[in-house]
Formats: C-alpha cells, sequence, structure tokens
C-alpha cells in the first residue's frame, strides 16, 4: 500500500481575530506554492467562515474541537454539522490542552470523534504522555492505552497526532526517533484496530514543530506529516516548512 500524502496540520489554538485571520490567508495565498504536503489549517471556529475561499486553493480548514452531541441544549458548543457547513474537512480531538485543561477523557474524545465521521469530518485525535510518564519510561503503553481508548468505535476514516506533552509549547522537540518510536507502534495499534487500511492512514507528530527540524522528523517512516501550534501562526514560517517538505 502506499504511503500517505504527508499532511502538514496547522493549529492556531485560541490565536488570531477572524480579521487576523483572513489577512493572515490572503498573505499565505501571495506567497504559497503547492508543495508535495497537504496543507490543512484548523482555525477557532469563529475564524472558519468565509477562510477556505480566502486560503490559497488546495488548503484544507478545520475545527480545534466538536461537541459529541449532534445539536440542541448544550449551550456553547459546536456541532460537527455546523462545522461542515463552513466547509471544515478535519476537526482536532484530544488535544493535550483540552484533556488538562477541561478535564476531557479518553471515552468523551472517542464520542467526539464518532460525532465528526457522522458529518464527514475527518477526526486528528490526538495522544500523546507527560514528563513524569516518559521518565518512568512508560510512554509507550500509556500512548496505546489512551489511543485505543480514544478510537473506542471510531471509523478508520482518522488522523492520529502524536503529541508528547513535554515538547508542546516548549521549544523541546522530541528526536525524530522518539517520533518514530512511537509511530511505529500506533501504526501497529491502527493495524489491530483496522487491518491493512492501517499503512494508509497518517500519523503526525506534534510539538515544537519548525522549519529546520520538519524534514527530519516527517522522513522517518511511520510519521505522515506534522500538527504545528507556536510557528503555524507566521506565515513565512509555514511557507519554510511547506518548503521543506518537498
Ligand atoms: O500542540 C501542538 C499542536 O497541536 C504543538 O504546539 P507547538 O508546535 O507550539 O509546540
Amino acid at each position: 500500500m502506499t504511503r500517505p500524502r504527508t499532511l502538514l496540520a496547522l493549529n492556531w489554538k485560541m490565536n488570531k481575530t477572524p480579521t487576523e485571520a483572513k489577512a493572515w490567508a490572503r498573505d499565505l495565498a501571495g506567497e504559497f506554492t503547492r508543495g508535495a504536503a497537504e496543507l490543512a489549517v484548523m482555525a477557532p471556529a469563529i475564524s472558519l467562515p468565509g477562510l477556505k475561499e480566502t486560503l490559497p486553493g488546495g488548503v484544507d480548514v478545520g475545527g480545534q474541537d466538536v461537541s459529541p452531541h449532534e445539536s440542541g441544549a448544550y449551550t456553547g458548543e459546536i456541532s460537527a454539522g455546523m462545522l461542515r457547513d463552513v466547509n471544515a474537512t478535519y476537526v482536532v480531538v484530544g488535544h493535550s490542552e483540552r484533556r488538562e485543561y477541561h478535564g476531557e477523557t479518553d471515552v468523551l474524545v472517542a464520542a467526539k470523534a464518532r460525532q465528526a465521521q457522522a458529518h464527514n469530518l475527518t477526526p486528528i485525535v490526538c495522544v500523546g504522555e507527560g514528563l513524569d510518564v516518559r521518565e518512568r519510561g512508560e510512554h509507550v503503553t500509556h500512548t496505546l492505552a489512551q489511543l485505543r481508548g480514544s478510537l473506542e468505535g471510531v471509523g478508520e476514516n482518522v488522523v492520529v497526532a502524536y503529541e508528547p506533552v513535554w515538547a508542546i509549547g516548549t521549544g523541546k522537540t522530541a528526536t525524530a526517533e522518539d517520533a518514530e518510536e512511537l509511530a511505529a507502534a500506533i501504526r501497529e495499534a491502527l493495524r489491530e484496530l483496522y487491518g491493512e487500511v492501517a499503512e494508509s492512514l497518517r500519523v503526525l507528530y506534534g510539538g515544537s514543530v519548525k522549519p529546520d527540524n520538519i524534514a527530519s522528523i516527517c522522513a522517518q517512516p511511520n510519521v505522515n506529516g506534522a500538527l504545528v501550534g507556536g510557528a503555524s501562526l507566521k506565515v513565512a514560517d509555514v511557507i519554510g516548512m511547506n518548503d521543506a517538505l518537498r
């Protein structure tokens, strides 16, 4: 089975107003040339309307979270159907910041991923260990347990992002070998869950990815792209990462 196309997924987190988001998209459109990687922007939901149309052709957009519910009395929630209506094709679920600051469990993350798929959104399911777990040498078992819980009842139209918490926003990048160790273990778990199609599913790495380290990380056999926070905010860095993946 062929290696999936590399995905460069940008997670803006809680940055940029809708006005700033549009200006960023226009700036990108002025400089971007399509590379080997697929590019997708995970923007705050409020910035999604019109964003796809402003971005260069072929660049996808997605949400950063989604409700596990279909619709109704869930104040403050954004549904999968609403994300689809503003052209989202992806949605991040189970980011470590949501797990940590909003108490999200694997059970909830799986429910969100299933709801996303019910509306033809591809969930980007995030997993990864904290520093204490890594120091105990339990990062593989921990991350795989989280993965299995977060994929309960979830279909194969899924992207998995391995984001070790100690590497997020810290400037401490996992080595390419660390990323591959987990990506290979995740691939094996995906094979057990989905069979042969696992070879064509994308496993991303996230945590302090930048223009100067993205190529070596994404060259690993089981790493099929990156989920990028800080370096996703500046157009120049995104062009740099896109060019590094040619
Ligand atoms: O959390 C991340 C992407 O979802 C990674 O963030 P940084 O790239 O800022 O480390």
